[in-house]
């Protein structure tokens, strides 16, 4: 063969390969109408049943020289590439996305602000026990200057027979101390027909890992006018943790805070395993600020100063801590609470990584 047949025929696959690329961006085109009508109708994207419909259609028609088996992993490949199209296009029109909006999300409340400059710390006990306790538990963090006052009144628990904590009762308390001190009160709601009543007592409403697919749930914080601190499920992937966001705001409230709490591994050394790498990931892919709960993450005081260093270190607005006046009378997580002197420590450590 001459080096003049090799630049023809060589040119012919030239000419092959524009009109390949061609097919294929028209054929790409296609498959994102279909991304969106799938996105519409609520059908998954992937299709199994379609593509093995397909392939044997192609291999019926194939003639060769390609095997059955090489003609399959071409267009297998090229229904993996389509897929992929899919999801970026689909991730592309999230509401959450940075492609959306570029800038950070700040929510301000009561004169504070997360996601901005500063970090903030949110802490306060597992539950709401006692007025005594809760002030005790308050006027501590006021003294460490943490405005953010956390408390659970409505607890879904493991074990049907823990602590369920005080309900109604709990918020009025937390509200109560919360007003005495000039506080700010941070409380999970379990269910939407709590939504109303918890207006009257919460500031900031916290949607907890056991409820992040709680779409009915999600879909009333989404009409309320109050910020939401969504907990990352303990089985969720950062995409699925973001379509729940995504619940959130496209129902009406951009006001949605993502928290890091640990997920699930086979790893026994912590309660959950910290995916510390969420930290940057959420940042890069989402404006809205991002926290990381530093004792539901590990359940062990011990790491507590690191873990949030490394929080803070990897991005995040703030951490999210358990302190208990007494924690070895403590209703729930007994082990994770902070006592006072432990959560002055942390403070003390976390002052040159809070702005
Ligand atoms: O036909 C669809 O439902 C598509 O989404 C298109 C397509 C393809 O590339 O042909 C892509 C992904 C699915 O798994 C099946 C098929």
């Amino acid at each position: 063969m001459s080096a003049e047949e090799l630049k023809s025929l060589r040119s012919k696959l030239d000419e092959i390969n524009v009109e390949l690329l061609e097919l294929m961006t028209k054929r790409a085109e296609i498959v994102t109408d279909i991304g969106k009508v799938k996105a519409k109708i609520g059908t998954k994207r992937f299709d199994p049943v379609r593509e093995s419909q397909m392939l044997e259609e192609l291999v019926q028609l194939n003639k060769g020289p390609f095997s059955d088996d090489t003609i399959r992993h071409l267009f297998k490949q090229i229904f993996k590439a389509s897929l992929d199209l899919q999801k970026i296009d689909q991730q592309k029109e999230l509401l959450v996305s940075r492609k959306i909006k570029r800038t950070d999300t700040v929510i301000e409340i009561k004169g504070l602000t997360i996601g901005g400059e500063e970090k903030v710390i949110i802490a306060g006990p597992c539950a709401v026990e006692t007025y005594e306790q809760t002030r005790a538990a308050a006027e501590k963090l006021k003294s460490l200057g943490v405005r953010l006052l956390r408390g659970g009144a409505y607890k879904p628990r493991t074990s049907p027979y823990d602590f369920q904590g005080l309900g109604e009762e709990g918020l009025q308390i937390l509200r109560k101390v919360a007003d005495e001190l000039d506080m700010i009160v941070v409380s999970e709601i379990v269910s939407p027909n709590e939504m109303e009543m918890a207006h009257k007592y919460i500031d900031m409403i916290q949607i907890g890992a056991r409820n992040m697919q709680n779409f009915e749930l999600l879909k009333v914080a989404g009409e309320a006018n109050i910020p939401i601190i969504l907990k990352r499920g303990l089985a969720a992937t950062l995409e699925e943790f973001l379509f729940a966001a995504e619940y959130v705001v496209s129902h009406g409230n951009s006001q949605v805070i993502l928290c890091e709490r640990g997920i699930r591994t086979y790893e026994r050394a912590t309660r959950n395993t910290l995916d510390i790498s969420a930290v940057p990931i959420l940042k890069n892919e989402s404006h809205l600020p991002v926290l990381v709960d530093v004792s539901h993450s590990t359940g062990r005081k011990d790491i507590v100063v690191p873990t949030s260093k490394a929080a803070l270190a990897a991005g995040a607005d703030g951490i999210m801590v358990e302190h208990h006046p007494n924690p070895p009378v403590a209703l729930c997580d007994a082990a994770q609470q902070l006592n006072p002197e432990e959560i002055e420590n942390l403070c003390n450590q976390l002052k040159p990584f809070l702005r």
